[in-house]
Protein backbone atom coordinates (compact mmCIF):
# COMPACT_ATOMS: atom_id res chain seq x y z
CA UNK A 1 0.00 0.00 0.00
CA UNK A 2 1.43 3.46 -0.91
CA UNK A 3 1.74 5.81 0.09
CA UNK A 4 2.42 4.41 3.86
CA UNK A 5 3.46 6.50 6.28
CA UNK A 6 2.85 4.48 9.19
CA UNK A 7 5.41 4.22 11.69
CA UNK A 8 5.89 0.17 11.81
CA UNK A 9 5.05 -0.34 8.30
CA UNK A 10 5.34 2.86 6.00
CA UNK A 11 7.95 2.13 3.51
CA UNK A 12 7.68 6.20 3.23
CA UNK A 13 8.59 6.42 6.47
CA UNK A 14 12.47 6.52 6.14
CA UNK A 15 12.64 6.87 10.52
CA UNK A 16 10.49 4.45 10.72
CA UNK A 17 10.67 0.20 11.21
CA UNK A 18 9.66 -0.78 7.51
CA UNK A 19 8.71 -4.06 8.43
CA UNK A 20 7.33 -6.21 5.64
CA UNK A 21 4.64 -9.20 6.80
CA UNK A 22 3.53 -11.78 4.67
CA UNK A 23 1.24 -14.85 4.85
CA UNK A 24 2.77 -18.28 5.43
CA UNK A 25 -0.33 -20.85 5.82
CA UNK A 26 -2.53 -19.71 8.72
CA UNK A 27 0.48 -17.40 10.38
CA UNK A 28 1.81 -14.13 9.21
CA UNK A 29 5.28 -13.65 9.14
CA UNK A 30 8.10 -11.19 8.97
CA UNK A 31 12.11 -10.96 9.60
CA UNK A 32 13.59 -8.19 10.79
CA UNK A 33 16.77 -7.18 11.95
CA UNK A 34 17.31 -3.73 14.59
CA UNK A 35 19.20 -1.02 14.22
CA UNK A 36 22.30 -0.84 16.50
CA UNK A 37 20.40 2.52 18.18
CA UNK A 38 17.78 0.72 19.06
CA UNK A 39 19.14 -1.02 21.91
CA UNK A 40 18.25 -1.10 25.43
CA UNK A 41 19.58 -3.07 27.50
CA UNK A 42 23.28 -4.08 26.94
CA UNK A 43 23.66 -5.96 23.80
CA UNK A 44 19.35 -6.24 23.77
CA UNK A 45 16.53 -4.88 21.61
CA UNK A 46 14.76 -1.80 23.42
CA UNK A 47 11.21 -3.34 24.87
CA UNK A 48 9.33 -0.28 23.22
CA UNK A 49 10.73 -1.66 20.20
CA UNK A 50 9.21 -4.97 20.43
CA UNK A 51 5.82 -3.70 21.13
CA UNK A 52 5.96 -1.37 18.51
CA UNK A 53 6.87 -4.82 15.78
CA UNK A 54 4.26 -6.62 18.04
CA UNK A 55 1.64 -3.84 17.63
CA UNK A 56 1.98 -3.36 13.76
CA UNK A 57 2.53 -6.71 12.73
CA UNK A 58 -0.78 -7.84 14.74
CA UNK A 59 -2.57 -5.42 13.66
CA UNK A 60 -1.71 -5.51 9.65
CA UNK A 61 -2.51 -9.35 10.16
CA UNK A 62 -6.17 -8.47 11.25
CA UNK A 63 -6.18 -6.04 8.30
CA UNK A 64 -4.95 -8.37 5.91
CA UNK A 65 -7.54 -11.45 7.45
CA UNK A 66 -10.35 -8.74 6.87
CA UNK A 67 -9.49 -8.57 3.29
CA UNK A 68 -9.22 -12.09 2.54
CA UNK A 69 -12.52 -12.56 4.57
CA UNK A 70 -14.33 -10.66 2.05
CA UNK A 71 -12.39 -12.49 -0.68
CA UNK A 72 -10.00 -10.00 -1.20
CA UNK A 73 -6.49 -10.88 -1.35
CA UNK A 74 -4.35 -8.36 -2.75
CA UNK A 75 -6.12 -5.20 -3.22
CA UNK A 76 -5.67 -2.56 -0.31
CA UNK A 77 -9.11 -1.47 0.87
CA UNK A 78 -9.05 1.97 2.06
CA UNK A 79 -13.00 1.89 3.91
CA UNK A 80 -11.31 -1.15 5.64
CA UNK A 81 -9.63 0.34 8.69
CA UNK A 82 -7.89 -1.41 11.70
CA UNK A 83 -6.46 0.16 14.77
CA UNK A 84 -4.95 -1.32 17.93
CA UNK A 85 -7.58 -1.54 21.09
CA UNK A 86 -5.44 -3.00 23.26
CA UNK A 87 -2.34 -4.82 23.89
CA UNK A 88 -0.99 -7.48 26.42
CA UNK A 89 2.74 -7.96 26.29
CA UNK A 90 4.94 -10.67 27.87
CA UNK A 91 8.49 -10.17 27.85
CA UNK A 92 9.73 -13.61 28.28
CA UNK A 93 13.58 -13.72 27.71
CA UNK A 94 15.54 -10.09 26.47
CA UNK A 95 15.82 -10.16 22.88
CA UNK A 96 19.53 -10.20 21.00
CA UNK A 97 20.28 -7.49 18.36
CA UNK A 98 20.21 -9.66 15.64
CA UNK A 99 17.27 -11.04 13.23
CA UNK A 100 14.08 -11.57 14.85
CA UNK A 101 11.13 -13.34 13.65
CA UNK A 102 7.65 -12.17 14.06
CA UNK A 103 4.84 -14.97 14.00
CA UNK A 104 1.07 -14.22 14.35
CA UNK A 105 -2.12 -15.86 14.14
CA UNK A 106 -5.72 -14.70 13.76
CA UNK A 107 -7.08 -16.63 17.13
CA UNK A 108 -11.18 -15.16 16.98
CA UNK A 109 -12.90 -12.59 15.12
CA UNK A 110 -16.48 -10.87 17.50
CA UNK A 111 -18.08 -8.17 15.61
CA UNK A 112 -15.08 -5.62 14.75
CA UNK A 113 -12.89 -7.16 16.90
CA UNK A 114 -9.94 -9.29 15.94
CA UNK A 115 -7.98 -11.14 18.52
CA UNK A 116 -4.33 -11.81 17.06
CA UNK A 117 -1.43 -13.89 19.32
CA UNK A 118 2.07 -13.00 18.20
CA UNK A 119 5.32 -14.29 19.17
CA UNK A 120 8.34 -12.71 18.45
CA UNK A 121 11.58 -14.96 18.33
CA UNK A 122 15.31 -15.28 18.13
CA UNK A 123 16.28 -18.07 16.51
CA UNK A 124 13.46 -19.85 16.89
CA UNK A 125 13.38 -19.02 20.42
CA UNK A 126 10.35 -17.47 21.79
CA UNK A 127 11.15 -13.94 23.66
CA UNK A 128 7.84 -11.88 23.58
CA UNK A 129 4.46 -12.38 23.33
CA UNK A 130 1.24 -10.28 22.46
CA UNK A 131 -1.94 -10.51 22.75
CA UNK A 132 -3.56 -7.90 20.83
CA UNK A 133 -6.91 -6.76 20.18
CA UNK A 134 -7.18 -5.30 16.95
CA UNK A 135 -10.69 -3.02 15.96
CA UNK A 136 -12.06 -2.60 12.96
CA UNK A 137 -13.10 1.24 12.93
CA UNK A 138 -17.04 1.26 11.76
CA UNK A 139 -17.59 2.00 7.98
CA UNK A 140 -18.14 5.84 7.19
CA UNK A 141 -21.37 6.84 7.33
C1 LIG B 1 -0.11 -9.87 5.74
C2 LIG B 1 0.21 -8.64 5.02
C3 LIG B 1 -0.19 -7.34 5.70
C4 LIG B 1 -0.83 -6.48 4.69
C5 LIG B 1 -1.08 -5.07 5.21
C6 LIG B 1 -1.28 -4.24 4.05
C7 LIG B 1 -1.13 -2.94 4.02
C8 LIG B 1 -0.85 -2.13 5.19
C9 LIG B 1 -1.52 -0.84 4.93
C10 LIG B 1 -1.65 0.11 5.77
C11 LIG B 1 -1.18 0.01 7.11
C12 LIG B 1 -1.85 1.04 7.86
C13 LIG B 1 -1.77 1.05 9.13
C14 LIG B 1 -0.84 0.17 9.83
C15 LIG B 1 -1.48 -0.67 10.84
C16 LIG B 1 -1.31 -0.50 12.14
C17 LIG B 1 -0.80 0.69 12.75
C18 LIG B 1 -0.37 0.37 14.13
C19 LIG B 1 -1.52 0.39 15.03
C20 LIG B 1 -1.76 1.74 15.65
O1 LIG B 1 -0.88 2.46 15.99
S1 LIG B 1 -3.39 2.21 15.87
C21 LIG B 1 -3.26 3.66 16.89
C22 LIG B 1 -3.50 3.36 18.34
N1 LIG B 1 -4.90 3.07 18.62
C23 LIG B 1 -5.84 4.02 18.68
O2 LIG B 1 -5.57 5.19 18.52
C24 LIG B 1 -7.24 3.56 18.99
C25 LIG B 1 -8.01 4.68 19.66
N2 LIG B 1 -9.34 4.20 20.03
C26 LIG B 1 -10.40 4.29 19.19
O3 LIG B 1 -10.31 4.83 18.11
C27 LIG B 1 -11.66 3.69 19.66
O4 LIG B 1 -11.72 3.62 21.05
C28 LIG B 1 -11.92 2.26 19.07
C29 LIG B 1 -12.01 2.36 17.54
C30 LIG B 1 -10.80 1.31 19.48
C31 LIG B 1 -13.25 1.73 19.58
O5 LIG B 1 -14.26 2.70 19.34
P1 LIG B 1 -15.61 2.34 18.54
O6 LIG B 1 -16.55 3.46 18.81
O7 LIG B 1 -15.34 1.99 17.15
O8 LIG B 1 -16.03 1.03 19.19
P2 LIG B 1 -17.03 0.70 20.40
O9 LIG B 1 -16.75 1.54 21.58
O10 LIG B 1 -18.42 0.70 19.83
O11 LIG B 1 -16.57 -0.79 20.73
C32 LIG B 1 -16.70 -1.82 19.75
C33 LIG B 1 -16.29 -3.11 20.41
O12 LIG B 1 -14.87 -3.05 20.72
C34 LIG B 1 -14.66 -3.14 22.15
N3 LIG B 1 -13.57 -2.25 22.51
C35 LIG B 1 -13.59 -0.90 22.45
N4 LIG B 1 -12.40 -0.41 22.81
C36 LIG B 1 -11.63 -1.48 23.12
C37 LIG B 1 -10.31 -1.61 23.55
N5 LIG B 1 -9.54 -0.55 23.76
N6 LIG B 1 -9.81 -2.85 23.75
C38 LIG B 1 -10.60 -3.93 23.56
N7 LIG B 1 -11.87 -3.86 23.13
C39 LIG B 1 -12.38 -2.65 22.94
C40 LIG B 1 -15.98 -2.77 22.78
O13 LIG B 1 -16.10 -3.40 24.03
C41 LIG B 1 -16.96 -3.31 21.76
O14 LIG B 1 -17.09 -4.72 21.91
P3 LIG B 1 -18.55 -5.42 21.90
O15 LIG B 1 -19.11 -5.14 20.54
O16 LIG B 1 -18.25 -6.86 22.12
O17 LIG B 1 -19.29 -4.75 22.99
Amino acid sequence: MRPNGCFGCGQDNPYGLQIESHWEGDEVVCQWTPKEYMIGPPNYLYGGISASLIDCHSVNTALSYAHKKVGNDDKYDRSIQMVTGSMNLRYIKPVPMREVELRATVEKVEGRKYFIKTELQSDGITCVRGDVVAIQLKAAQ
